[in-house]
């Protein structure tokens, strides 16, 4: 692993992968890898959540071509020197923030949408100049291993490599130093990576989970509510980290629920949603069966058949959730739905704030002054309002999450931000050293009075105010040469 992380920063030190013209070859590199490998992607992808190429392709080849043409699109105005505001003491000089790459940065990624959840971070690390180790998860061997064969035959392989392993490997990663990592999967072992980089002081972005709420307000259209979050808690087999974990309603609106939702799943996969294409597996039997320990004593209102030899589990509805047990103390991860009924939006709000803040929220309503109360009143790390999941999908929109569902973001500007320093810069000219007494010793009353004026006005942006700020700075610059030759 040392041997690897070194080979990595003596690439990056050679300073190969800063040129936006490179950065740009890159990426326009993956974007080939993805067009012309994509059958050997997408089976792999397939293979690994029992998941149909269709499927494969909506859920995850889609956003990374995205996000790619994204930063083709935009690296040139990303990676540019920004002009920043100056105050009177530099008003005669160049301050600029110019991004620049961290160094070498890891990317460990999680098994639920394997290709997205390293790929989507690569695209951000590259565009930003960095190199960059991608760890795929063990659980998802497939598209790990094809990762292992494509990434190299298509990406510069001094300054991108991917390691295949699972905890043990991990583990000996993150004993070298990076420059960032960008970590995604469950919140106990993202303190497991955010203490191992705390040893070499190296920023962290986790991307963890948490239980999403559902609030379905009485004034709402429950036949779209119902269908869309059908459609975001079983899109595979709800492994999914910000499909909704859980409802939030009145009692008297449960069973319509349970009743729409039923009929949307039908229509959705058909009477034998075995046999549907659509329905994705459980992705191991660990999780099939901790999965199983969440049903019992619940109320299955719909769902719940299971086989274990093939780990299907059917969309599962739960009613009258007790809020204390088992399903609602961790992350469901999978086609089960509880209900849990509250008394009005209020006891909702309290109901989320009692909790640890969630990778997302999401509020169905009429009332858009009701949703907006609920984003005021409650924290999540991001928010959808009569839909779910859909945030994800807006590039211009950081994706993270906050308190224990994670921390940083990332997707489209926000990822070449997180692989980015943006370094200050302010280059000054020789002349003026008349006004530059001010700061020099011996240090003066009336060089503090001058202090206080130059640092501590600031003027408008117009056109007239700039040049009467010209002429003063002109005429300041003379007196306090004038009074200071005299001091
Ligand atoms: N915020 C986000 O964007 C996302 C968050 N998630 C969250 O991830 C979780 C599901 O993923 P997991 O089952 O955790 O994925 P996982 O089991 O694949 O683990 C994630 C990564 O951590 C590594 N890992 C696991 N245990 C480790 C240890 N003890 N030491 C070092 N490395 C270790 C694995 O090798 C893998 O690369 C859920 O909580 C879900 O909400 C999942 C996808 C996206
Ligand atoms: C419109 C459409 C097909 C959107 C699909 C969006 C989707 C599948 C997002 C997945 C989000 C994601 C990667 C979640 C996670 O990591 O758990």
């Amino acid at each position: 692993m040392e041997r690897q992380v070194l080979r990595l920063r003596q690439a990056f030190r050679s300073g190969r992968s800063r040129p936006l013209r490179f950065r740009l070859q890159q990426l326009e590199a993956l974007r080939r890898m993805v067009q012309e490998r994509e059958k050997e992607i997408l089976a792999a992808i397939a293979a690994d959540l029992s998941k149909s190429e269709l499927n494969a392709y909506s859920h995850e080849v889609i956003t990374i071509l995205g996000e790619i043409d994204f930063m083709l699109g935009n690296l040139p105005e990303l990676a540019s020197a920004r002009p920043a505001k100056k105050n009177l003491l530099t008003m005669m000089d160049e301050a600029y923030v110019q991004p620049e790459p961290l160094g070498v940065v890891l990317i460990i990624g999680a098994w639920n949408y394997p290709f997205v959840l390293t790929m989507q971070p690569l695209v951000g690390a590259i565009a930003a100049g960095n190199a960059a180790i991608v760890k795929p998860s063990e659980l998802s061997e497939n598209t790990a291993k094809i990762l292992a064969e494509l990434l190299p035959q298509y990406l510069d392989q001094d300054l991108y490599a991917i390691v295949n392993g699972g905890i043990p490997e991990t583990t000996e990663l993150l004993k070298q130093r990076f420059d960032h990592i960008l970590y995604t999967g469950n919140t106990a072992v993202g303190k497991i990576v955010m203490e191992a980089a705390a040893k070499h002081l190296t920023p962290v972005t986790l991307e963890l989970g948490g239980k999403s709420p559902c609030y379905i307000d009485r004034d709402c259209d429950l036949d779209v509510a119902c269908r869309r979050i059908a459609w975001g808690k079983y899109m595979n087999c709800g492994q999914t980290c910000i499909a909704p974990d859980y409802i939030l309603c009145e009692a008297s609106l449960q069973n319509q629920i349970v009743q729409k939702i039923k009929e949307t799943v039908k229509d959705f996969y058909g009477e034998n949603i075995k046999a549907s294409p659509d329905y994705e597996r459980i992705i191991n039997l660990r999780h099939f069966k901790r999965l199983q320990s969440l049903l019992k004593g619940q109320k299955i209102a719909f769902g719940g058949e299971m086989d274990e030899a093939t780990r299907y589990l059917a969309p599962t509805i739960l009613t009258d959730v007790d809020p204390n047990s088992k399903v609602m103390q961790e992350e469901i991860f999978g086609p089960i739905l509880p209900i849990v009924s509250v008394k009005n939006v209020d006891e909702a709000i309290n109901f989320i704030n009692d909790r640890e803040k969630p990778l997302a929220l999401y509020v169905f309503s009429r009332n858009n002054k009701l949703i907006k109360r609920v984003i005021d009143e409650t924290s999540s790390g991001g928010v959808t309002g009569n839909d779910v999941i859909m945030h994800f999908t807006v590039n211009s929109l950081p994706f993270g999450g906050v308190g224990a569902s994670g921390m940083g973001a990332y997707h489209g500007k926000y990822s070449f931000d997180t692989f980015s320093h943006q370094r200050p810069c302010l280059l000054k000219g020789l002349k003026g050293e008349s006004v530059n007494k001010l700061r020099y010793p011996p240090n003066s009353e009336s060089k503090v009075s001058w202090a206080k004026f130059f640092l501590l006005k600031q003027f408008n942006k117009g056109r007239l105010g700039m040049l009467l700020f010209v002429c003063l700075v002109a005429v300041a610059a003379v007196i306090v040469k004038f009074v200071l030759e005299r001091a």
